[in-house]
Order: structure tokens, then sequence, then C-alpha cells
């Protein structure tokens, strides 16, 4: 089966130096990739790139078999059906003047008629875990929490096949972590969804990912199965990494604490 994303060898400059190395990775309709590597290993360029955000020095970038490279602004709006992102901060990734209700209308396809935007918008923040009353009022009135939600509801309303993660539950607490990588899930299930899930902590990727790419100044250093690469790592690095972030699971621990309460 042909991956929905394939990138192979890629390489970014950002001037003289070099962000990416000669990385390939690719993701299979309905798989969650994770993408990990302490802070500086490149996995946002990453991001980036498959975005069109950040120029290709060489390799390519394919999506469902076609080249999306170096596409020009207008071709690269067309895709931004299929290919969405949530980034780590959602106050920033709003405009605090809009307010949720225009945010999340915002990638409906142009012309989309008003009542049916307001029932779309609706119907996408209650699938969030959001009230719907939230779309009169503005990103300030929120917690991170449910501001992430509101920015899946966002990425989700074009219904796209890719979603990018750029550290999407990093910011929030664990609980509230839990609750959004277990809202990751589910949709994924439902939509058949896939993700390429970039995130400095492997104990997340551990929660919601089948495949894992390990990131070490640009460079792919080890990709694998997630189980195979926690239980058996082979790059020192990744054992570093592993060592580094013995977090157990978040879902896990949020709902060991939750049983803990119900004892108490
Ligand atoms: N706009 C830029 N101009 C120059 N260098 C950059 C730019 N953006 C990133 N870099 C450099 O490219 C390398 C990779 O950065 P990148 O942000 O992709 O890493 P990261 O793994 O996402 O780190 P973090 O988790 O801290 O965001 C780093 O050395 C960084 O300093």
């Amino acid at each position: 089966m042909r991956p929905l994303l394939d990138i192979a060898n890629l390489e970014v400059r950002y001037g003289d130096a070099l962000a990416l190395s000669d990385v390939s990775l690719s993701v299979r309709s309905g798989q969650t990739v994770g993408l990990v590597g302490e802070s500086g290993s490149g996995k946002t360029t990453l991001g980036k790139a498959v975005l069109g955000l950040v120029p290709v020095s060489q390799g390519e970038i394919r999506l469902d078999g076609k080249e999306i490279t170096d596409l020009g602004v207008k071709e690269r709006r067309a895709l931004s059906g299929r290919i969405q992102v949530v980034f780590q901060n959602p106050y920033s990734s709003f405009n605090p003047r809009r307010t949720i209700g225009q945010a999340v209308a915002e990638t409906l396809p142009k012309g989309t008629p008003r009542d049916e935007a307001r029932e779309r918008v609706g119907a996408m923040l209650d699938r969030v875990g959001v009230d719907r009353d939230a779309a009169h009022r503005y990103p300030g009135q929120f917690s991170g929490g449910q501001l992430q939600r509101i920015a899946i509801a966002r990425a989700l309303m074009p219904d796209p096949r890719l979603l990018i993660c750029d550290e999407a539950v990093s910011a929030l607490d664990l609980s509230v972590q839990a609750h959004v990588l277990n809202l990751l899930a589910d949709l994924r299930a439902e939509r058949g969804l896939s993700y390429l899930f970039i995130t400095h902590d492997l104990a997340v990727v551990r929660h919601l990912a089948d495949r894992v790419v390990v990131l070490r100044r640009g460079e792919v250093v080890e990709s694998g199965r997630v189980d195979d690469v926690c239980e058996t790592p082979r790059h020192p690095y990744t054992r570093a990494l592993l060592a580094a972030a013995p977090v157990p699971d978040p879902v896990a621990q949020a709902r060991r604490r939750a049983e803990r309460r119900a004892l108490a």
C-alpha cells in the first residue's frame, strides 16, 4: 500500500547550517508516527518542510503519491484541506480578537452558507468536548486544554487526512494531556486519520504512536515499531532519551490518579 506521506532523503538548510540531512520516513493511512528528539534536533523543521514553510534543498516529499516538495502558494493552499497542523501554544495560534466560531469556521471551504457553517462548527465543538456556546467567546476566555481542543476542532473542519501535531500536548498538565491524547486517539479511529506526532516526550509517543522515528542533530538515528524501539532501543541516543524520560504513560498515570481518588 502506498504511504499517505512519504519523505525521502530530505535536506533542509538555514543558510550554511544543516537542519535536516538525509531524512526519510513515511506515514501510512490511519497510522500515527511519532517524531522524537531533543530540542534543536530538527523536528519542527521537518513539520515545516511538509507544510511548505521552509525551502527544501534536497529530497522529496510526497502526499498520496504526488510530489509536494516545491508547490507554489496556490497549489499549497489547495492542499491545506488534506494536511492540517496543531501547534504547542494554542494561545498564540488564535487571533485574540476573533471569536472561536470565526476561528473554527476559517478552515471551511469558501462560500459555505452561514447556517451550514454555524451548524458544522457547533457539531465539531461538540465532538471535541467543548460547549457550543464557546463559538461566541474569545480565545482568552479558555484554559490551555480547552483551547487545544478548539485548535483540534479547527484543524479537523476541512476533513484532513493527515494531522501534524507539533508538541500539541506538551504545554498541558498531565491529566489534561491524557484527555487530549485520548481525544486524538478516538478521532483517529473514527476518521481514519493519520498523525505525524512531533514531541520530545517518548511517553506521549508510546501512548499514541504505532511507529517512532528518532531524530538527532537533523539525522534519523533509529526508527521502528514503537514497542520495539522503547523496549529494545538500538542507538545510544535513544537509550539516553528513554533514560532521561522515565515518565510513565500520561494516560495510565491519569487513570491511576482517578482510581486513587475514588478509593480515598
Ligand atoms: N529560522 C531559523 N533560522 C536559522 N536556524 C534555525 C531556524 N529554525 C531552526 N533553526 C535551527 O535548526 C535546528 C533545528 O531546529 P528545530 O526547531 O527544527 O528543532 P526542534 O527539534 O523542533 O527543537 P525544539 O523542540 O526546540 O523546537 C536548530 O539548530 C535550530 O537552531
